[in-house]
């Protein structure tokens, strides 16, 4: 049933999957709903919904991403950041989150789901310190724009840019980003079955 689901889904939103990875992101909604309670993972407790608001919701994202080298912060469970190493394998995400059980459960995904393109670290963004610069660092209901690129300025390498994905767009959040960053685009996304509107801003450092 959800497998049906999944595959209209993504013929609906032109994305494609193969057996493997669907089964695999099946798999992440039946390991959400599983550990929801025990962990406090999402307030979406079905798994229909789950595969709308978060698995769908992740991977319009994905024909946007640009580079190799990714970062989710505050990545809560693994959203964006789960669906997008699934449809991805080349590609890899550093997924990155203050609460230790988030990271706990990354982890047991990681190994259930056999994905060798995801590293968990439980840190603090403000904190974290990597050994290279991002080509991009995605966000999701982490924070507003201006504490966005405050706490993460230091993630994206020279080339490397920001991937915030938002729902209504604040105008006066938009027109307040610090003067060092630029809104690059502004895209609309499109999520099977969603009413609400969703976008995704590609913004860069000016310096
Ligand atoms: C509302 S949740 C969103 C989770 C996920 N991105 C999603 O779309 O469902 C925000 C997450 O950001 C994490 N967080 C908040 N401030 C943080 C910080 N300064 N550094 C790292 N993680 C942080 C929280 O622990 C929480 O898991």
């Amino acid at each position: 049933m959800l497998a049906a689901q999944l595959q209209s889904y993504l013929a609906e939103a032109n994305i494609t999957a193969t057996v493997e990875q669907q089964q695999q992101l099946i798999a992440f909604v039946g390991l959400l709903h599983k550990w929801n309670k025990a962990y406090n993972l999402t307030s979406v407790r079905e798994p229909e919904q789950m595969l709308i608001r978060h698995i769908m919701d992740s991977l319009v994202v994905s024909p946007h991403l640009e580079g190799e080298r990714f970062i989710d912060v505050g990545t809560g469970p693994g959203l964006p950041g789960i669906p997008l190493a699934i449809l991805n394998p080349d590609k890899q995400f550093v997924l990155l989150d203050s609460l230790g059980k988030r990271i706990r459960f990354q982890k047991q995904v990681q190994i259930e789901l056999k994905l060798t393109n995801i590293t968990p670290v439980e840190s603090r963004v403000e904190a974290y310190q990597p050994e290279q610069g991002f080509d991009g660092v995605l966000s999701r209901a982490f924070a507003s724009i201006t504490d966005m690129l405050q706490w993460c300025h230091h993630l994206p390498a020279a080339s490397g840019k920001f991937f915030a994905l938002k729902g209504q767009l604040d105008n006066a959040e938009l027109a307040n980003i610090p003067k060092n960053f630029a809104i690059e685009q502004q895209i609309t996304l499109h999520v099977p079955h969603l009413a609400e509107q969703r976008h995704l801003l590609l913004i860069k450092s000016s310096d």
